[in-house]
């Protein structure tokens, strides 16, 4: 289909109109969020659930001074990328965003995306960005789930993409179907059970799929009684490993807040990556597909060019499973980590891994790379691995201060690895490479590797 241009307008401020509110366009691209772009008098307009080609029917909902919002109205002519989603509950759940495209079609998508974040945000537009590697699993894939309970509907999963209650999800198509066998049994207990209903708030299930083991931690407002422990745990045993409950004091956004009690089986589950047996609790953070995340840091591992006798920091370290596959193949690692609990977990890993090179220290990287930076530390790599929000100006600036002349820098959030990266580049390093990794097919997000190397001033080499 011929692309249709951008209208460009040029009008002075008084001359401005505001767009209708529902028009016509095509949608360009697909920006961050998932959501399709297109132009209406030159202002651009995104919207979910489209894909670049369609031309549709939009109504703006949200007008932003340089920017709006709209919602598909009809879809006057379809992409002929698109194709039907095949969950029945694709346009309500606000889990996946792209099920209405083939996989090939939103990993190119999703490399376009990284490239062009690199370029507006980072204005960096030479740096060399591989095709995005696909998950050989694009869907059952997820290890990981947390879904909300609604007691008046009896529902139990994902806040509808309206935003307005819980979405009833009996058969998550992208995730591993032993969890959502387990979510089966806690919902069916549940519908019978009022004492748990007035305090259940979420069940989250953790699936080692290298080993089968299942770790279900029920988030209450209340501790359980003793019968209602024993009831849910009867209903789940011949499928899951472990049952933990966490009781949620205060009513912040984070699932869990404070310490977390073992109630039943196992206290903890395993997942094998690469060659090691990870250890994996309620509240460890892991990434959420096995098979990507063996392919990330075997990836991570090519990336740092390790020599036997380099000094290596894991930053935003999680519970260190980074740091233990790069421990053998250098002399030490230093793995810093704000959460005590995956510092603690990290430790006890290395313990029974029999790694000893590994040194865990609890904290913020950006108040412990000034400390290293005190105590003259040398550092010849640090892998970054930070939240989506990225890294603290100060945690980058400390990294330069260190002379850290190699880079590894793990993103799941493309805008803010391009602004870190701008950072660094202004700092005095050089992006080498970024390859995108899809760690969460059918869904926006993007994960990204890139290479750095600090080039020294002349005379210093
Ligand atoms: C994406 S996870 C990385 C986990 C780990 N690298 C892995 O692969 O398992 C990010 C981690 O950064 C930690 N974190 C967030 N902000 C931090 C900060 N300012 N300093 C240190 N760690 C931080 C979080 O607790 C979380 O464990």
């Amino acid at each position: 289909m011929a692309r249709r241009r951008r209208r460009k307008i040029h009008k002075t401020a008084d001359q401005v109109q505001p767009p209708p509110v529902q028009t016509t366009m095509t949608i360009e691209r697909l920006a961050h969020g998932g959501h399709g772009v297109g132009y209406v008098d030159g202002m651009a307009v995104f919207v979910p659930r489209t894909a670049p080609g369609d031309h549709i029917e939009v109504r703006l909902v949200d007008q932003r001074r340089r920017y709006a919002f709209g919602d598909i109205v009809r879809l006057i002519e379809a992409s002929p990328w698109r194709v039907p989603p095949p969950c029945p509950l694709f346009e309500r759940c606000g889990g996946c965003h792209l099920q209405h495209l083939p996989y090939t079609r939103q990993l190119d998508l999703k490399t376009t995306q990284v490239r062009d974040n690199l370029e507006r945000i980072g204005k960096l537009p030479d740096v060399p960005v591989s095709p995005a590697l696909g998950s050989p699993v694009p869907f059952a894939y997820r290890n990981k789930v947390v879904y909300h309970y609604d007691p008046t509907s009896g529902a139990l999963g994902m806040v509808e993409r309206s935003g307005q209650r819980i979405l009833d999800i009996p058969n998550c198509l992208i995730t591993d179907p032993r969890a959502n066998a387990v979510l089966e049994r806690i919902r069916t207990f549940a519908a019978a059970q009022p004492a748990l209903q007035q305090t259940l708030k979420h069940v989250q299930v953790q699936v080692g799929q290298r080993t089968g083991e299942i770790l279900v931690t029920v988030i209450v407002a209340a501790p359980l009684t003793a019968p209602i422990q024993r009831g849910l745990w009867n209903g789940m045993s011949d499928l899951a490993t472990g049952l933990w409950m966490h009781v949620k004091t205060q009513d912040s956004p984070a699932v869990f807040n404070g310490p977390s009690t073992a109630i039943a089986g196992s206290t903890a589950i395993h997942e094998r990556i690469g060659e090691h047996r990870f250890r994996v609790e309620p509240q460890a953070f892991m990434q959420v597909n096995s098979v990507q995340m063996e392919r990330l840091y075997a990836r991570t591992r090519e990336r740092a060019q390790l020599q036997s006798r380099d000094v290596v920091l894991d930053l935003y370290s999680g519970g260190g499973a980074i740091a233990l596959s790069l421990a053998p193949y250098c002399a030490s690692v230093y793995a810093v980590e704000l959460n005590r609990q995956a510092s603690l977990v990290g430790m006890e890993q290395a313990r029974l891994l029999g790694i000893e090179n590994c040194h865990f220290r609890t904290g913020t990287v950006e108040r412990i790379l000034f400390r290293y930076l005190a105590e003259g530390l040398r550092a010849d790599l640090a892998v970054l691995d930070p939240p989506r929000a990225g890294c603290q100006p100060e945690a980058l600036t400390a990294l330069a201060k260190l002379r850290v002349p190699r880079i590894v820098y793990i993103s799941c959030s493309p805008p803010t690895l391009a602004r870190d990266l701008r950072l660094l580049h202004e700092l005095g390093y050089h992006t080498l490479s970024v390859e995108p990794l899809d760690m969460f097919p059918q869904t926006y997000h993007i994960e990204c590797i890139a290479t750095l190397v600090l080039h020294e001033p002349e005379g210093n080499t």
